[in-house]
């Protein structure tokens, strides 16, 4: 039910979302740093492609694990499923960032 490799992909409560801010700070409470030379916004932050991606059945437990996996600091989640891969495939990976 689970694949490695890319994104950690979830649905419609975007208030749950992990913000840069949120994120910076907690790099910094955990003295960790950015990884890798993703490119950067100043109204999107990090403009990547996602490390790992949660896929699943409807009514699966994926939103449990993702929110699980979002309390590490340096895990920053997606609030809202983008549903790149049945929806919006077509837009292509800029769109995908
Ligand atoms: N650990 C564990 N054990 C048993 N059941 C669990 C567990 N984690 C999540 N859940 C239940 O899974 C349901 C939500 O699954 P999803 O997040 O995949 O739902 S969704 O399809 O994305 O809406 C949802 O079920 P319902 O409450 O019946 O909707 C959760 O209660």
């Amino acid at each position: 039910m689970i694949t490695a490799q890319s994104a950690l992909l979830e649905r419609e409560a975007q208030e749950s979302s992990t913000t840069d801010e949120e994120l910076a700070g907690r790099r910094a409470a955990n003295g960790s740093s950015e990884r890798g030379g993703a490119a950067s916004t100043p109204d999107y932050g990090e403009k990547k492609l996602p490390q790992a991606l949660i896929i699943g059945v409807k009514k699966g437990g994926t939103r449990a694990l993702l929110e699980a996996i979002r309390v590490h600091p340096d895990v920053r989640a997606v609030g809202v499923e983008p549903h790149f891969f049945d929806r919006n495939y077509e837009k292509g990976l800029e769109w995908y960032r």
